[in-house]
């Protein structure tokens, strides 16, 4: 199908002899705004994590973009929850967001003048500018998922793929990413987004994938966005929806 960007297929992953993700395949939207919903331990971020292949899974077939080789993952920029970052490590808002652009130029060569013209450009789309010499370490969790927004942004992808992005960040943040969101899915960008919020998925997303270590139920939000579909996906959890 020439809108799909992504497409999953029979995918099973395990932790050790333990069963994660089973029998799942899915096609994700081109230019769509994604969001990954399903309760605490449904597999959301091994599916994510597999997609960029941090994870290797039992079987199945990921293909991005017609391919399933490493190097279309360039072409992806992903965002991890903010638990998995080392934010002691010494570095300062300007050294995280050019890292976007070593997907570009390898590690070994210098950043450019341009490859910092486009690091500043992204972190004034995140209203982060006056920030660029502040160490990651002090900054709040807000200005920090900015930050990881301009790393995103400077690797000009056009596929974003996101854990939790709004994930306890203020509303002012909040708004922010989604305007910003919604600004590079008209300029033709795909998003694929881990999401929490069952309140906000409406809204917030055009597409919706509900899973529970297998698929439930995906496509657009008003078709598939149900009550039942939720339920199933949190029964075994006794979340009221
Ligand atoms: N590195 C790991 N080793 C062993 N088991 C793991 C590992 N990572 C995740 N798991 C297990 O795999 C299952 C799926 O975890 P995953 O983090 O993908 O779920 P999730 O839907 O993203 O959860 P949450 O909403 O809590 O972030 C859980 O049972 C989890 O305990």
């Amino acid at each position: 199908m020439d809108d799909t960007i992504i497409t999953i297929k029979d995918l099973n992953v395990a932790y050790q002899d333990k069963p994660a993700l089973w029998h799942i395949n899915l096609d994700i939207r081109k230019n769509g705004r994604t969001a990954i919903v399903g309760p605490n331990g449904a597999g959301k971020s091994t599916m994510i994590k597999t997609m960029m292949k941090l994870i290797r899974p039992v079987s199945g077939r990921i293909e991005i973009d017609g391919r399933t080789d490493k190097g279309v993952l360039k072409n992806i920029a992903y965002v991890p929850q903010k638990g998995e970052v080392n934010w002691d490590f010494p570095a300062t808002v300007l050294d995280v967001v050019l890292m976007g652009r070593y997907v570009h130029k390898g590690w070994i060569k210098r950043p450019q003048k341009k490859d910092r013209e486009i690091a500043l450009e992204a972190l004034k789309t995140m209203k982060m500018e006056a920030f660029c010499d502040r160490q990651i370490s002090e900054l709040s969790g807000g200005q920090r998922q900015r930050a990881f927004l301009a790393r995103a942004i400077a690797q000009d992808a056009d596929i974003y793929v996101m854990d939790e992005p709004l994930q306890g960040i203020d509303i002012t943040t909040e708004n922010l990413i989604m305007d910003v969101i919604r600004k590079l899915q008209t300029e033709g960008k795909t998003f694929i987004v881990v999401h929490h919020q069952l309140n906000t998925v409406k809204e917030y997303f055009d597409h919706v994938v509900i899973m529970n270590k297998t698929i439930i139920a995906d496509g657009p939000t008003d078709a598939v966005f149900t009550g039942e579909n939720i339920e199933k996906a949190y029964r075994e959890k006794g979340v009221s929806v």
